[in-house]
């Protein structure tokens, strides 16, 4: 699903207005349509508090409509109107008169009003700011959207939460409202997804409104969001008659002394998720444990005991992962930078090869095009230096891929793979992931997919979903806190039969 700019939003909205031959007013109650539609599904007609807080804008517009649908369902309703500008849209006063016109008088809240009481009970539909947010609220309304957060209340914002920019940083994180549930048009926005803006949005949804879908279709975006039809298509099927030969061989290049499990478990996320053959390069420490945990595996070893001091594979790998649990001892930085001179294959490349790399800048030279790395954000950091936001964070990133013409898998909550000015945004996985491991996993899940020939792009994007997935099914048995990496690998071959499993009826219709 692509992401779109709030520039890009607007441009649809006229787009589908002037193809469409509808007013804006009509697209407007659509808009509102599916939201009521949404919440009388739940509510059922219960008689809960509704208040309803509206802005003066498009946005106050649609939660002004949806206050009318409650209203003539027989909801509990109250309407706030929050008067931070005398600019009114016209489709947000058209919907004012017609609620007027149902003897419904909204009170208006100006800065020098009490706010309402509300209570935990209640619910809060928050319509105070949309997409039209250019500037930080008034600090009046900034307490009033202080006072809506305090009130433990359930808060579903329209289309974005009240406060929250859709392309910077708040200026005040006190004045952006905490949702409960966002209703998004169309379309998610960028900002659910970042660590620093996705804390404002508990959880999300998207309401196809209808906006023209030959539009949507051809209009380029920056961020598409990698979900379950994304990933599908970029599946390559296991061919009756086939060996391993065309799975391709795979090298895992790491490991020192202490740290052979990482190998372990990239080696053997490697061999289940497809890779033909598999080969690891450890130090001599690690040859027993290695051969003795994973008897599919191929074991070659440095004459160095404890850390990597030669890098020398005596055959073509068809894909290589290196880096993780290596160390950056000066022999092994001096083997690593030997070994990238005689590579001329794309490299999934983690942890200390990452670091290394920030050493010695020198060697990102000799990194092969196309090479994949899989920073978690302080190893970022030292590839990319410091950034200001999040936003930073990945105009930064995408100039490295750009300079460098690599993919940056950008780990996190919400993964990005980043190839030159784009932006893949993953949906799965859980926190239950944030253990010691779980990175060497995707590393070995990444290398064992270019071994079976997808671009490093896809492996990229493939593999972060696959990856999720894997942690998600686990998740769903061990529970957040008992979910181990080892336990991320056993359940691959699950992650690619939920992937491929037909979907039901109503899934069909979510992803058309
Ligand atoms: N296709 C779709 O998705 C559809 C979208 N729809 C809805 O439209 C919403 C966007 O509406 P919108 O453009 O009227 O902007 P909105 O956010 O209501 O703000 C209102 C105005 O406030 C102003 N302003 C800005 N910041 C301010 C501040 N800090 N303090 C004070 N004032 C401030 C600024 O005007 P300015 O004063 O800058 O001229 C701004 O224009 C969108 O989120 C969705 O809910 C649906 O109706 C139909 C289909
Ligand atoms: N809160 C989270 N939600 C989803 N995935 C997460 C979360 N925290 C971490 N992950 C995933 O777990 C992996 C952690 O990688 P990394 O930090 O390199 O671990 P390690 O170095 O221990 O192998 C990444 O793929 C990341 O996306
Ligand atoms: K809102």
């Amino acid at each position: 699903m692509k992401i779109f700019t709030a520039a890009q939003i607007y441009e649809a909205d006229k787009f589908t207005i002037d193809k469409q031959q509808i007013t804006s007013d009509e697209l407007m109650e659509r808009a509102a349509t599916k939201i009521f539609e949404w919440m009388h599904s739940r509510l059922q007609g219960a008689q809960v508090n509704i208040q309803l807080f509206c802005g003066i804008g498009n946005n106050g517009g649609d939660g002004i409509a949806l206050a009318r649908h409650l209203v003539e369902h027989g909801y509990n309703v109250q309407v706030h109107v929050v008067n931070y500008s005398e600019k009114r849209s016209k489709d947000f006063l058209l919907n004012l008169e017609r609620l007027k016109d149902r003897k419904i008088w909204p009170q208006f809240i100006n800065q020098d009003c009490n706010f309402p009481d509300i209570t935990p009970n209640d619910i809060v539909v928050d319509a105070i700011f949309g997409i039209g947010l250019n500037r930080p609220p008034d600090s009046w309304v900034g307490n009033l959207i202080k006072h809506i957060n305090a009130s433990s209340a359930f808060v579903l914002s329209v289309d974005i939460p009240s406060g929250l920019p859709s392309d910077r940083m708040p200026s005040a994180p006190e004045h952006v409202i905490a949702s409960s549930y966002v209703l998004s048009f169309q379309v998610p926005k960028l900002v659910f997804f970042l660590p620093e803006t996705g804390i404002y949005v508990n959880q999300w949804e998207v309401l196809d409104i209808g906006l023209d879908t030959s539009f949507l279709g051809e209009t380029d975006t920056d961020y598409h969001l990698i979900g379950r039809p994304e990933v599908l298509s970029m599946y390559r099927p296991r061919l009756k008659f086939s060996h391993k030969g065309i799975y391709g061989h795979s090298v895992i290049v790491g490991g020192s002394y202490g740290k052979i499990g990482a190998v372990q478990l990239t080696s053997n996320a490697c061999l289940s998720v497809g890779s033909g053959l598999v080969t690891a390069l450890v130090p001599e420490c690690g040859y027993q444990s290695l051969q003795t945990a994973i008897p599919e595996l191929m074991v070659l070893t440095d004459d160095e005991d404890d850390s990597l001091t030669k890098i020398d594979i005596p055959f073509d790998p068809s894909a290589l992962g290196v880096g993780m649990g290596m160390g950056t001892k000066d022999e092994t930085i001096k083997a690593f930078g030997a070994f990238l001179k005689k590579m001329s294959i794309p490299l999934v490349i983690d942890a200390d090869g990452i670091n290394i790399l920030a050493k010695k800048w020198e060697l990102m030279e000799r990194v092969p095009k196309q090479s994949v790395l899989t920073p978690h954000p302080k190893e970022l950091q030292r590839l990319i230096g410091e950034w200001k936001d999040d936003f930073e964070k990945l105009e930064k990133t995408k100039q490295f891929s750009e300079k460098h013409d690599c993919i940056l898998v950008i780990k996190g909550a919400h993964t990005i793979t980043v190839y030159k000015d784009k932006g893949y945004v993953n949906t799965t996985g859980n926190p239950g992931m944030a253990t010691a491991g779980s990175g060497d996993v995707l590393t070995g899940m990444i290398t064992g997919l270019m071994a079976q020939g997808y671009s490093s792009l896809n492996a990229a994007i493939f593999g972060v979903y696959l990856h999720g997935m894997a942690g998600d099914i686990g998740a769903s048995t061990s529970g957040y806190e008992a979910l181990k990496a080892s336990g991320i690998v056993e359940n691959i071959g699950k992650a690619y039969l939920e992937l491929l499993r037909p979907p039901s009826s109503a899934e069909n219709k979510e992803e058309n």
